[in-house]
């Protein structure tokens, strides 16, 4: 089976000019096909300040009401999106941007959660692997910003990892799919302050141990959440690691970050 990268940049990578370019540089010399997820977060919430809208945000999760939805969609779907498509453009990476209702490849609903309102925050239904394959195989590398619809006029803002995870199992069915997360750390840590303490592989009993020990929390528990969720939907394996060491991770066959394995196909 041909091999596919889904890559996922973090907030932290966005929000960095230069640590930006260095990323996209690297991101557009791996070979072979690939696919480059973002969110944005960080500058999402500055710009709301800026206009006077409070962020909220529960559990890493954005309150997205109708103000914050029209500043997710101008800051994910147009200024981020686009600035990356520009400049992968200029390291001759045929980038194109996409958000979930663009060839209606990401299909959601409006959360509906018991206790909380969260707007706008959409959940997915649907991926459309075999319409995403036609960008893939016209040879252009798409680029998805974190936005989906509900099929009926509206943007919904979702989380980046969790469109990762999705469209990494969607394509499952037509490749040998690897999933990147690429954040500021090194990898999983064994010890937060300490960055030489990576957790070279991790599996799920071990993940639910360091969960309960408080080793591994905060936004990294919804990240291995879908991270493994994919490992069981067809995902073949995933890296959790430092956006600088992305390059060497992917092209010399040695993961300098922590590594996760789906089960070994007869
Ligand atoms: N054991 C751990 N190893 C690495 N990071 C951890 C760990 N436990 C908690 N974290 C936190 O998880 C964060 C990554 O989640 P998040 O902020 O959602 O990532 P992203 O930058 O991709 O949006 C890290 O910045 C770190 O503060
Ligand atoms: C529903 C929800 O929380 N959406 C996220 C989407 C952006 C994102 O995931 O950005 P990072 O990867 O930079 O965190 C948000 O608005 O913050």
């Amino acid at each position: 089976m041909e091999k596919i990268h889904i890559i996922k940049i973090g907030g932290n990578i966005i929000d960095n000019p230069e640590r930006l370019n260095t990323f996209l540089k690297d991101f557009a010399v791996i070979p072979g096909k690939k696919v480059l997820v973002h969110g944005g977060g960080k500058i999402a919430s500055d710009l709301s300040l800026t206009l006077g809208i409070s962020p909220k945000l529960i559990d890493g999760r954005r309150v997205t009401d109708a103000d914050s939805l029209k500043v997710v969609t101008m800051v994910y779907g147009g200024l981020i999106n686009k600035n990356v498509v520009a400049q992968l453009q200029a390291h001759q990476c045929n980038a194109i941007g996409l958000t979930g209702a663009d060839g209606n490849i990401i299909q959601a609903h409006k959360r509906v959660h018991p206790q909380i309102d969260y707007g706008f925050v959409g959940d997915i239904d649907k991926v459309d692997g075999e319409k995403l394959d036609v960008f893939l195989k016209g040879g252009f590398v798409p680029v998805f910003a974190a936005l989906t619809h509900d099929q009926q006029g509206t943007m919904l803002n979702t989380n980046a990892d969790t469109i990762a995870a999705q469209l990494a199992i969607a394509l499952s069915g037509f490749y040998q799919t690897e999933l990147v997360y690429c954040f500021e750390k090194k990898g999983v840590l064994k010890s937060i302050d300490n960055e030489n303490s990576v957790i070279r592989q991790l599996d799920e009993t071990a993940y639910q141990h360091l969960k309960q020990e408080g080793v591994i929390a905060a936004g990294m528990i919804p990240k291995l959440d879908n991270a493994f969720e994919t490992l069981h939907k067809g995902v073949h394996s995933v890296i959790i690691g430092k956006a600088e060491d992305l390059l060497h991770s992917i092209t010399e066959n040695d993961v300098l970050g922590t590594l996760l394995q789906g089960p070994v196909k007869q």
